[in-house]
C-alpha cells in the first residue's frame, strides 16, 4: 500500500483500491439498478474540502493504518441523489451505489467494510447491523427523519449521524396543500371513476378550502411552512406542539390536542416518530374530531392507528384522509403494499372512498433530493476529512477552524470518549510534550468528543500519541489527521 505522505504513489494507490474494490461489488443483472462509482481522480483524493492537501493517517479504519481519502469506502443506498455521488466521488472516496435498500443479510455483509453509509427512510440501522460495522465512522440520513437509525447505539460506538433537517420541508408542505384541496373536492375519486369511463359530476359535500380551519400537529419546519401556505389560501390555522412556538402570520397555538381536534376541518400531522407519537391519533382522538373533517398524515406510519382510521371513515366520522406513510413500507418500487402480512388493513383501506394513498413521496421532488444530496454529503466529507461534527443528530457538535496541516509536524486529534471525570487531565498529560494550537471538547449524554490541533509532533511521536490515546480507558474511537 502506498504511503499517504507520498503523493507520487497516489496513482498506484488508486489502482490497488480499484482492483480490490471491484471484486467486492455486487454484480447486478440490471446496470440501471445497481452500480458502483470508483475514484478516478488521484489528485482529488488528497484534497480536503478547503482545497488543502490532506495527508490523512489512521482513521476511518480505526487503526493506525495509513490511508488517503482514496481509501475511504462509502455505501449509498435508496437512490440517494447524484449530487451526493458527485461530491463524495470528487473527494476520491470509493462510492458504491444502490437504488434500493438492501435485505438485512446483504446489508450486514456490506456494512462490515465501509467507513460511511448513506441511507433514506427505509434502511433500518439496528444494533444488530451496527454491531457488524467495524469500520463505520459516520452515517448520512439523506432525509429529515432519523428514526430508522438507533442513534444512541451509534453514538456509543462513536458513529456520528447526520441528516438534512429542512431541505425537503417545502416539498412536504406543498404536497399537503394539494391533498387538502383534493380531499375537499374528492378529486381522487373523480379521477379514478373517469379513468374507468364513469362521468360523475357532483357538488354535494365538495367544499372550498377558503375560511376552513387547518389544525397542524407538530409546528416544526414542515408544520410552520405549511401554516404560511395555508393562510395565503384563506385558511385559518391553529396548531398543537409540545413546545411553545411563535405562530407565523395569524396562526394560533392551542394548548391541547383535543382542542385542535375539536376545532379543525382538516387535521395534519408533522411530528417525528418517537414513543410519544405512536398511535397519537386513535379511536379516542377520531371521536374528538369534527364530523365530516379530514385527516392527513405525511409524518410516519406509526403515528396513526390505521384500523381506527378505517372505522372513522366507514362510519363517516371523517369525510376523507390522505396517507403518505405506512407502518411497514415496501423496500422498493414495484413491491406490493398488500404482500406484507403485517399490513392486515391494506385491503380494507384501499376499498374506501376519498382516501388518497401515496407511496411516501412527501419529500420526493427534484429540488429537495438534490439539495439533500449536497447538504448531507458535505456533512460527511467535513466529518471524515476534518472531524467536524456540526449538525450531527446524536453526537456532541465539535469543530475547529479549517485544518492547518501545511507543516509536517502538525496533527489533528479526534478523540471520541466516554463522558466521565478525569479525561481531560489524562489526555492533556499525553499531549504535554507538544504544543496544543487549538482544542475544543463537548459532550452529549454519555459521549464526549475532543478535537485538538497539535504541533511539534514528529512521525514517531504521532504513533506514540495515537497508541496512548487508544489505551486510555475512556477511548471509544480515535483518529489522527496529518
Ligand atoms: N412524508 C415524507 O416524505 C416526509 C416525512 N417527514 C416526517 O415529518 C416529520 C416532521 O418533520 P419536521 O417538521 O422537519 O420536524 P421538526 O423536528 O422540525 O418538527 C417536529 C415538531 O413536532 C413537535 N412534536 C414532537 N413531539 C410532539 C408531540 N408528541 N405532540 C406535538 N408535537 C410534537 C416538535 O416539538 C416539533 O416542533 C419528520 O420527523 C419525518 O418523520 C419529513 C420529511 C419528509
Ligand atoms: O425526510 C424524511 O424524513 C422522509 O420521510 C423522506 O424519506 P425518503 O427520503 O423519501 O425516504
Amino acid at each position: 500500500m502506498a504511503s499517504p505522505q507520498n503523493i507520487v504513489n497516489a496513482a498506484a494507490l488508486q489502482k490497488d483500491i480499484v482492483d480490490s474494490f471491484s471484486t467486492s461489488v455486487t454484480i447486478s443483472s440490471s446496470p440501471q439498478q445497481q452500480f458502483s462509482y470508483m475514484s478516478s481522480s488521484p489528485t482529488n483524493s488528497f484534497m480536503s474540502p478547503t482545497g488543502r492537501r490532506l495527508s490523512t493517517s489512521c482513521a476511518p479504519a480505526k487503526a493506525l493504518k495509513p490511508f488517503s481519502t482514496g481509501d475511504v469506502k462509502i455505501l449509498l443506498l435508496e437512490n440517494v441523489n447524484e449530487t451526493a455521488i458527485e461530491i463524495l466521488k470528487g473527494q476520491g472516496y470509493q462510492v458504491e451505489f444502490h437504488k434500493t435498500s438492501l435485505p438485512e443479510d446483504e446489508l450486514i455483509e456490506k456494512i462490515r467494510d465501509v467507513h460511511a453509509i448513506g441511507i433514506r427512510s427505509k434502511t433500518k440501522l439496528t444494533p444488530k447491523i451496527l454491531a457488524e460495522a467495524k469500520n463505520l465512522v459516520t452515517i448520512g440520513c439523506f432525509c429529515i427523519g432519523t428514526n430508522q437509525v438507533d442513534l444512541e447505539y451509534a453514538a456509543e460506538k462513536g458513529i456520528a449521524v447526520f441528516n438534512s433537517p429542512f431541505s425537503n420541508s417545502r416539498s412536504v408542505a406543498e404536497l399537503v396543500i394539494a391533498e387538502i384541496i383534493c380531499l375537499s373536492r374528492q378529486i381522487g375519486d373523480r379521477s379514478i371513476e373517469l379513468h374507468t369511463g364513469t362521468w360523475n359530476k357532483v357538488s354535494a359535500r365538495c367544499w372550498e378550502i377558503r375560511g376552513k380551519t387547518l389544525g397542524i400537529i407538530g409546528y416544526g419546519h414542515i408544520g410552520s411552512q405549511l401554516s404560511v401556505l395555508a393562510e395565503s389560501m384563506g385558511m385559518q390555522v391553529i396548531y398543537y406542539d409540545v413546545l411553545m412556538i411563535m405562530g407565523l402570520g395569524t396562526a394560533k397555538q392551542v394548548s391541547t390536542l383535543n382542542e385542535l381536534l375539536n376545532k379543525s376541518d382538516f387535521v395534519t400531522l408533522h411530528v417525528p416518530e418517537i414513543a410519544e407519537t405512536k398511535n397519537m391519533i386513535s379511536t379516542e382522538q377520531f371521536n374528538q374530531m369534527k364530523n365530516g373533517s379530514y385527516l392527513i398524515n405525511a409524518s410516519r406510519g406509526t403515528v396513526i392507528d390505521i384500523p381506527a382510521l378505517i372505522h372513522a371513515r366507514k362510519t363517516n366520522k371523517i369525510a376523507g384522509a390522505a396517507i403518505d406513510v405506512y407502518p411497514n413500507e415496501p423496500a422498493k418500487n414495484g413491491a406490493d403494499l398488500f404482500s406484507n402480512e403485517l399490513n392486515t388493513w391494506a385491503t380494507e383501506l384501499t376499498s374506501l372512498s376519498n382516501i388518497i394513498l401515496t407511496p411516501h413521496i412527501g419529500g420526493s421532488t427534484e429540488e429537495a433530493q438534490s439539495a439533500i444530496g449536497v447538504e448531507v454529503s458535505t456533512s460527511l466529507v467535513k466529518y471524515i476529512n476534518e472531524g467536524s461534527s456540526v449538525g450531527a443528530v446524536n453526537f456532541p457538535e465539535v469543530s475547529l477552524r479549517s485544518l492547518t496541516l501545511d507543516q509536517d509536524n502538525h496533527v489533528r486529534v479526534l478523540y471520541i470518549h466516554k463522558n466521565v471525570p478525569g479525561v481531560l487531565r489524562t489526555v492533556n498529560e499525553i499531549f504535554a510534550q507538544h504544543n496544543i494550537d487549538k482544542q475544543f471538547s463537548d459532550s452529549r449524554g454519555e459521549i464526549a468528543y475532543l478535537m485538538a490541533d497539535i504541533s511539534d509532533v514528529d512521525q514517531a511521536d504521532r504513533k506514540s500519541l495515537y497508541q496512548q490515546l487508544l489505551q486510555t480507558p475512556f477511548n471509544i474511537s480515535t483518529r489522527l489527521l496529518y
